[in-house]
């Protein structure tokens, strides 16, 4: 690991310079909190519009006149594109900035809604499609972008609790949809009004976004931090730093892409699974199986809080890869039955898992990086995601329809136990690796334990020795300069 700031003889370390400057910042002000509520409903919209479909399925399979599968096509034109759009949103956010990503992909998703609701108003499938695949275009990229930003702000022992708070509130979008887009219908007998309103979301969620960038710009503008265009091209983040990525940051993605699938993709098919196997009706799966975003928009802000309090991160992901797993075996060895009510508990239990899982990965992310190659490493993961969300459900419905053993869904559920032995399994070699490089996931202070990590690298200690001039050595040979010098390349988010 490099860092990029250059320590020139006679230069009294301008990198110290800018601690005036720091004292300023607005981020270590109650402005952060402000700028969270903002980042929070960045995504509303977002989350609620995604399962548009899925809580209008019966009626927009009427309206538009389509099949199961045409249906299908509306998750998938939006997911396909994603295990590309992310990795490059995620890149670009880096590189032109965080504030033209959030307005550029909030447009895609705004104008994606108004063109799906404008497609189904005059009943045209291809349009309607074409709203879905733009939405796509912006929608996961947006919620990389909101990640990038909000790791800007937070840091350390805030950090899991603001992306767990950012979780929390756009699954409330969710859980909203799940209630409204019915409610809507009920009243109106049609579906327009219900996506209508979901653009007005949408709208609101852009105006958060406009905001949000404001009050980021003006931070930028405080700490001197420049524009992205004027930096040199050492500092500015390039295709190529994916290189930089470590062993953890891989086993992370593995894990995100068998996890999600356990969760996101079982539950797109949990409503039809729960009729099936259980008798339960078409509402009632539909209420059971809210129970797990409904569980993580409570749990998520509390878990993430802890996280900041206690570290252990690994542990966490590895516990809650037990919990995902733990979920589809129960599924395994419960016979098909009349309305059981014990599977319900199983969507409380998936809840908990979900929540500690969404809380624990995503931050544990930023810690695995370098500072200017965040959001590409959050589009990575994200790709990767998506990757799972995209071929999961071809994969569970070539099981479904080529097995018998309880309609299909024996060797569905087995294959999401295999899934979570490999996320079980993949969070071990994070675990050991973790141990192996400083134990920074587990800290609960992980910068620090990142920094001195690299700063006590041999690479670094060789580097010092060959490299700096006789007057800086004897400066940094003094204890006091020493963690001076630490605690402002943290503070600069070199570390
Ligand atoms: N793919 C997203 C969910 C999403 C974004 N837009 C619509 N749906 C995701 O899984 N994010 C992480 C999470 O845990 O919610």
């Amino acid at each position: 690991m490099e860092t990029s700031s250059e320590f020139t003889p006679g230069n009294d370390f301008s990198v110290l310079d800018k601690e005036d400057s720091n004292k300023n910042d607005i981020s270590k002000t109650r402005v952060r909190y402000y700028m969270l509520f903002l980042a929070c409903f960045l995504c509303f919209g977002n989350y609620f519009i995604y399962d548009n479909p899925s809580a209008l399925q019966t009626q927009l399979e009427d309206d538009l006149d389509i099949s199961s599968f045409e249906f299908g096509m509306l998750y998938s034109i939006y997911s396909f594109p994603n295990v590309i759009l992310p990795f490059f949103g995620g890149y670009l956010v880096d590189m032109m900035g965080v504030r033209i990503g959030i307005f550029i992909f909030s447009l895609f998703v705004t104008a994606g809604q108004a063109i799906f609701a404008f497609g189904v108003s005059i009943k045209s499938y291809p349009v309607a499609l074409l709203g879905r695949g733009i939405f796509g275009c912006g929608g996961e990229s947006q919620n990389v972008a909101q990640s990038a930003i909000v790791s800007n702000w937070f840091s350390g022992k805030e950090l899991s609790m603001a992306l767990g708070m950012n979780v929390s509130i756009s699954r409330l979008g969710s859980v909203l949809n799940d209630v409204l887009e019915p409610a809507l219908f009920e009243a109106t007998g049609s579906v327009i009004l219900g996506l209508w309103v979901g653009f007005g979301l949408c709208v609101a969620s852009l105006v958060c976004g406009v905001f949000l960038g404001a009050i980021d710009k003006k931070r930028d503008r405080i700490l001197g931090i420049q524009d992205k265009k004027l930096l040199p091209d050492s500092e500015k983040v390039k295709l190529s730093d994916i290189k930089t990525f470590g062993f953890s940051l891989w086993m992370v993605c593995v894990n995100c892409f068998v996890v999600y699938i356990d969760v996101s993709c079982f539950n797109n098919i949990a409503s039809n699974y729960y009729q099936t196997r259980f008798d339960y009706s078409t509402q009632e799966s539909g209420l059971i199986i809210s129970i797990t975003y409904a569980v993580a928009a409570i749990l998520c802000p509390i878990f993430g809080k802890l996280v900041d309090k206690i570290g252990r991160r690994v542990i966490l992901i590895m516990f809650s890869a037990c919990c995902v797993t733990l979920v589809h075996v129960l599924f395994l060895v419960t016979p098909d039955s009349h309305k059981p009510v014990y599977p319900i508990f199983y969507m409380i239990l998936l809840g908990l898992g979900y929540s500690i899982y969404a809380s624990v990965m995503w931050a544990s992310i930023p810690y695995l990086v370098e500072p200017k190659t965040i959001g590409t490493a959050f589009g990575v993961a994200t790709s990767i995601q998506n990757l799972g969300l995209g071929v999961g459900p071809l994969i569970v419905g070539y099981i479904k329809g080529s097995t018998k053993k309880e309609d299909g869904y024996y060797w569905v559920t087995f294959f999401f136990v295999m899934m979570g032995l490999v996320g079980i399994g993949s969070a071990i070699s994070i675990y050991i690796n973790d141990m192996r490089t400083g134990g920074v996931l587990n800290s609960h202070d992980p910068r620090q334990a990142r920094e001195n990590c690299i700063l006590s690298t041999p690479q670094l200690k060789k580097k010092v020795d060959e490299d700096l001039p006789e007057n800086v050595k004897k400066w940094l040979s003094s204890p006091t300069s020493q963690k001076a010098l630490r605690q402002s390349l943290v503070k600069q988010q070199h570390f």
